[in-house]
């Protein structure tokens, strides 16, 4: 199985990006969002000066569980996907199941941040695009779809969103493979032809494990287009 790991700011496009390489790949390809790992309670020491719980902080989300199911994807396992629902900022009682494919996208803000699921990934991709872009599409992303109002959106901005992008996400882009702007078509073409071109000639297959994808290394200079 190809993980891709697809990291950025919030309202950076990485769920339409990861859309994008969907219709794209022609391989079985799904998608994982970190978002529904969001924890449940938030850590009270992380809560802000103004007492709101801090989203964009690490320690927002359920590394564990994170960790276990990509683990358990790479090695062909279906897995439990929790529901978070972002209107009551919970998890809800249900969970949807992932089974295995040949492709996964792994999308969220910190997706390449935690150095053991860095290794389980194939490929690790930075969004970068301009905070006044992403700012906009939030805007009106979370009122039109998370139930939020224009000033909560702003507020929440200034609170923790701005300052926990420059302090832990904006860093990750030196762990990405390949760092993406703000138009993604060209990046979704190379990266789709890049993975379907793996799959023809055989160097991975559905439900292996590291070990034994195809039974060869990834040629890391194909790969790592960012140094190229
Ligand atoms: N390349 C793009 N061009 C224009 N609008 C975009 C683009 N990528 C995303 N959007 C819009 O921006 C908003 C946030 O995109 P989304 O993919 O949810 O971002 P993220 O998952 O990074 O938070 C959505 O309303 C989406 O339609
Ligand atoms: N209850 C919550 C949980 C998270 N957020 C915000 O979501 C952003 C990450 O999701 P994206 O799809 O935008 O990448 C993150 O910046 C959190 O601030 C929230 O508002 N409420």
């Amino acid at each position: 199985m190809y993980l891709i790991g697809i990291s950025g700011g919030s309202g950076s496009g990485k769920t339409t990006f990861a859309n994008k390489l969907i219709n794209m790949v022609k391989e079985d390809i799904s998608i994982l969002h970190m978002d529904s790992y969001y924890l449940n309670v938030q850590p009270q020491e992380h809560y802000t000066a103004k007492g709101n719980p801090n989203y964009d902080h690490p320690a927002a989300f359920d590394w564990e569980l994170l960790r276990t199911h990509l683990s358990e994807l790479k090695r062909g396992n279906p897995i439990e996907v929790p529901v978070y629902d972002f209107v009551s900022s919970s998890r809800l009682q249900k969970t949807t199941t992932l089974n295995p494919s040949d492709v996964i996208v792994f999308e969220g803000i910190f997706s390449i941040f935690d150095k053991e699921i860095r290794e389980l990934l194939d490929i690790r991709c930075f969004l970068h695009v301009d905070a006044d872009i992403r700012i906009a599409r939030r805007i009106n992303r979370d009122v039109n779809e998370r139930g939020r109002t224009l000033q909560s959106v702003i507020a929440q901005y200034y609170e923790t969103v701005r300052p926990m992008y420059n302090k832990f996400l904006a860093p990750q882009k030196d762990y990405a493979d390949f760092i993406i702007g703000e138009e993604t078509d060209i990046a979704a073409s190379i990266l789709s032809a890049k993975v379907n071109e793996l799959y023809k000639i055989g160097k991975y297959c559905l439900n292996t494990t590291n070990l034994n994808r195809g039974g060869l290394e990834v040629d890391n200079h194909q790969v790592n287009l960012n140094h190229d």
